[in-house]
């Protein structure tokens, strides 16, 4: 069957407004879907709000005890249940669901090498059993960014990861697009100029840009998880604005499409 991936950040997330736009534009999406949602922006602001302090490190969340209680609360609980009963609102027979729930997605804390993530999980197994059950009787799994380790621990991932994984496990089977949607029209060669789209990138362009600073932080987790996804065979990668997302689907030009392929000079 075909699927589509379409994970969706804290950005769009953290304003009303535009989440509500955006599921709206997910409800008329054709065909099977699944929703990956992050959230760290909320998360970070009900830490502060009760003295924890956010610590990032290369777009990963240092997770300790009363972090992991935070995002558990806020992805989990907060997020993934507005989303749901929103969906269900338009009409869209969304289930929510962590990486626990059915053993979705079984991760392994991240070994400390020279930075201590702390409860971080790094995806080892996803039941794509389960989704095609789900799918086949015609449920949306809208899933966030909490993982466990079968172990009867719960781990932070980061949700690009999550999408990333998602999209690579259902592509044995299937026919999957992964379409990851922020507040940006795009990669974007000036990220203040919204009209400067990158419309197309591969692997050189990216080193390239990469070394000029051009992209940089959240922006290259999402491109190495681009590039991860199309090797192991996933269709068709976009990363765009929230709301261009159906004319991405249609194939619009809109956002960048992420290529895998290095061009040949000689
Ligand atoms: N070249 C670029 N074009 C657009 N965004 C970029 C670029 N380089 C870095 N970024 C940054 O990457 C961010 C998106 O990554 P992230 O915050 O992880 O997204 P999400 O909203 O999906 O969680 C943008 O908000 C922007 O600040
Ligand atoms: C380990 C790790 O970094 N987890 C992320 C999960 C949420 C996420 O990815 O949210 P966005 O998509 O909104 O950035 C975090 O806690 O920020």
């Amino acid at each position: 069957m075909k699927i589509s991936i379409i994970k969706i950040g804290g950005n769009v997330i953290d304003f009303p407004e535009k989440l509500d736009a955006f599921l709206a534009l997910f409800a008329k999406f054709p065909g099977h879907k699944i929703l990956v949602h992050g959230g760290g922006i909320l998360a970070s602001r009900f830490g502060e709000s009760m003295g924890v302090m956010p610590e990032m490190v290369d777009g990963r969340r240092i997770t300790d005890k009363d972090t992991l209680d935070i995002v558990t609360m806020v992805y989990a609980g907060l997020i993934n249940k507005n989303i749901v009963a929103k969906l269900q609102a338009l009409k869209v027979d969304a289930i929510g669901m962590t990486g626990a729930d059915g053993n979705l997605i079984r991760s392994i804390k991240r070994p400390v090498k020279s930075i201590d993530y702390g409860f971080v999980g790094d995806i080892q197994e996803v039941n794509t059993k389960l989704l095609d059950t789900l799918l086949a009787a015609g449920l949306q799994p809208v899933i966030n960014a909490i993982t466990h380790d079968k172990k009867g621990q719960l781990l932070n991932t980061n949700a690009d990861s999550i999408a990333s994984s998602l999209a690579t496990s259902l592509a044995k089977d299937h026919h999957v697009n992964l379409y990851f949607c922020f507040n940006k029209s795009g990669v974007l060669i000036d990220e203040k100029n919204e009209s400067s789209i990158i419309p197309l990138i591969n692997e050189d362009i990216y080193a390239e840009l990469k070394k000029e600073s051009v992209i940089h932080s959240g922006m290259i987790p999402k491109l190495d998880n681009a590039f991860a996804a199309l090797e192991k065979g996933v269709q068709h990668v976009w990363i765009g604005k929230a709301e261009n997302l159906l004319l991405a689907a249609k194939g619009k030009l809109s956002g960048t499409t992420i290529e895998r392929h290095r061009y040949d000079l000689y």
